[in-house]
This record gives structure tokens, C-alpha cells and sequence, in this order.
């Protein structure tokens, strides 16, 4: 029996929770884990955007760390975090099964996006979200909104928002889903690439660890998320990118769509593609992924992209 495996993570509510699950699931395959709870970059700053500060790397690069170290095997994550390219010598090992892609519009005194009043005031830092958010209400001022979940509801409930919008699955996890006024469905709000589902990373060259994890996979959740990630790989995005892509299983085909906005001119017309095809394996996903991407590109994706590249 080897030793223990022990997950490097953050101390947010949900990454506690998220790490206790993936504790969870491998305890129930005979291993023993432990945690070792840190501290990231990501999590200290809350007064500034993440796309002005260094982008999703931050949350993760702590982790990796500590997995280099040797004082840390494994880190867990929500996959819509992970970069779309791993630092050298990094790999995700597994990727599990994926809840509630959805976006959840949260409010004290409105019942869904379509009642609020006219100006009404959302929250949130997502530029995917706010060139969303403009298409369906143009009308609407969109406010920056950061920190963690805890935090984020904390600010509404102070009155400085009508409305904010956070991933359903987020507020399933840590028992909050009472504050779902409703779920934005993927035609009106396309979720972010990997929103739902957690991966994990391990050192590339940990190949018995690998072995051990990698039973943990949810396999049409790793092509679907393989895809997604393809999409914004090729495009070249980052959180700078207002960028969302979601791929659906209608029997053994995928259904893979994309929006893409302008973060500089957020009113601008989203550039849509949606496409369906076979996909039976990762090299199948990841074409899929790339083939969705070029559609953006010939839609004239590359003047929505090189509006973030001069802001
Ligand atoms: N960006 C932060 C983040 N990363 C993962 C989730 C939610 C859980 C998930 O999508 O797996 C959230 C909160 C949010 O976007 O509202």
C-alpha cells in the first residue's frame, strides 16, 4: 500500500469542498489522503481585476509549486480555472463528471434577468458574463464584482447590486443553492469552458500516481471539456477574452457552441458557431474543439481578439 496522498489546496470554502470530494472519492478506492490547505496570489487580491492582475494562473501556480516541492501530490480544481496549457511538466490526470454547467442569476428582489428594472445594476468581473449580460438587456450597468463566493453574496446582501450572476454549480457545492433565482440556459448564457467540472494535476512524470487517479475520470465529460478547451487553445484566449464554449452529449455526438465578444466594445454582436459531430476519441474532441474555433475565426474573430491585445 503506498503512502498517503496528500492535495494541495486553497483555503476557499469551495476548494475546501472540492478537495474534500475528490479526498472522498479516492478514500472510497482504498487510498489515504490528506490535506494540505495554502494560501494563492489569486486569493489576496480582490481589489483589482484578474484579467489586469495575471489572469486564472495565479489561483493555480501556488499549487504547482508545492506539487514541484514534493510537499504536495496532487492539486485539485475547478477545470474553467486551469490555463488551457499547463506549465511544463504538469499534466491533468483526470477529469471528473460534470454538474450544473449553468450560470445561476442570483437577487433578493428580482425573480430572473428579464424582471429587473430598466438600469438595474449586475455584478460580475466575468467579461463572458457582462457581453452576455449587454446582448440579452442592453440596458443593464454591469459592476465589477470579486472575491469569493461568500464574498460575492455578502455584497449583494449590502445593497450594491440588483442582481449578480455566479456558476450554478459553485452554489450547489457549498449548499447554497437557495439563492438560485434562476439558471440562465446555455442557448441565452453560454457557461465558460470547463464551468461544472473539476480536474485534477498531477506531476507528468507521476506515472503510478497517474494510475491511481486517472479511474476518477468521467470519460464524456473529458472529451466534452477537451473540446471546449480546444476552442479556446486555438483562439489563443485568456480571461482577458470574453470567451464562452460548451459541448453537450445528443447520443454519441457532441454538440459543441461558442460565443465570443469584444471586451473592449462590449455591445458589439457576439460572434456565434454552433456544431455537432461524432467524437469517439481525445484526438476526435480536440479537432472538433479546433474546427470550432476556426469557424470564429472566419466570422472575424481576430478583430474581437485584437481589441483586448490594445486595451
Ligand atoms: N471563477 C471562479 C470560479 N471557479 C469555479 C467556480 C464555480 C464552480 C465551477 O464552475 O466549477 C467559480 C465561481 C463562479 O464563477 O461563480
Amino acid at each position: 500500500m503506498p503512502a498517503s496522498i496528500v492535495i494541495a489546496t486553497r483555503e476557499s470554502r469551495l476548494a475546501l469542498w472540492q478537495a474534500e470530494h475528490v479526498r472522498g472519492r479516492l478514500e472510497a478506492m482504498g487510498e489515504q489522503v490528506e490535506l494540505l490547505p495554502m494560501t494563492t496570489r489569486g486569493d489576496q487580491i480582490l481589489d483589482r481585476s484578474l484579467a489586469k492582475v495575471g489572469g486564472k494562473g495565479l489561483f493555480v501556480k501556488e499549487l504547482e509549486t508545492a506539487i514541484e516541492d514534493g510537499r504536495a501530490h496532487l492539486a485539485v480544481h475547478s477545470l474553467k480555472d486551469v490555463p488551457m496549457t499547463l506549465p511544463a511538466g504538469f499534466e491533468l490526470a483526470a477529469i471528473l463528471e460534470r454538474e450544473d454547467p449553468r450560470d445561476a442569476f442570483v437577487s433578493n428582489e428580482h425573480a430572473s434577468l428579464n424582471r429587473l428594472p430598466d438600469g438595474a445594476v449586475v455584478g460580475t468581473s466575468s467579461l463572458r458574463r457582462v457581453v452576455q449580460l449587454l446582448a440579452l438587456r442592453p440596458d443593464l450597468h454591469i459592476e465589477p464584482l470579486r472575491g469569493n463566493l461568500d464574498t460575492r453574496l455578502r455584497k449583494l446582501d449590502d445593497g450594491g447590486y440588483d442582481a449578480i450572476v455566479l456558476a450554478a454549480a459553485g452554489l450547489q457545492r457549498l449548499g447554497l443553492e437557495s439563492r438560485i433565482r434562476a439558471r440562465f440556459e446555455p442557448a441565452e448564457m453560454l457557461p465558460a469552458v470547463g464551468q461544472g467540472a473539476l480536474g485534477i494535476e498531477i506531476r507528468r512524470d507521476a506515472a503510478s500516481l497517474r494510475d491511481r487517479v486517472e479511474a476518477l475520470t468521467h470519460r464524456p465529460t473529458q472529451l466534452a471539456t477537451l473540446a471546449e478547451r480546444a476552442v479556446a487553445r486555438v483562439l489563443g484566449g485568456s480571461c482577458s477574452t470574453p470567451l464562452a464554449a460548451y459541448a453537450l452529449w445528443r447520443g454519441d455526438e457532441l454538440e459543441l457552441a461558442a460565443a465570443l465578444g469584444d471586451p473592449v466594445r462590449q455591445q458589439r454582436p457576439l460572434l456565434r458557431v454552433a456544431s455537432r459531430t461524432r467524437v469517439e476519441s481525445a484526438a476526435d474532441a480536440e479537432r472538433f474543439g479546433a474546427s470550432v474555433a476556426e469557424a470564429l475565426v472566419a466570422q472575424g474573430a481576430a478583430s474581437y481578439l485584437s481589441s483586448a491585445a490594445a486595451a
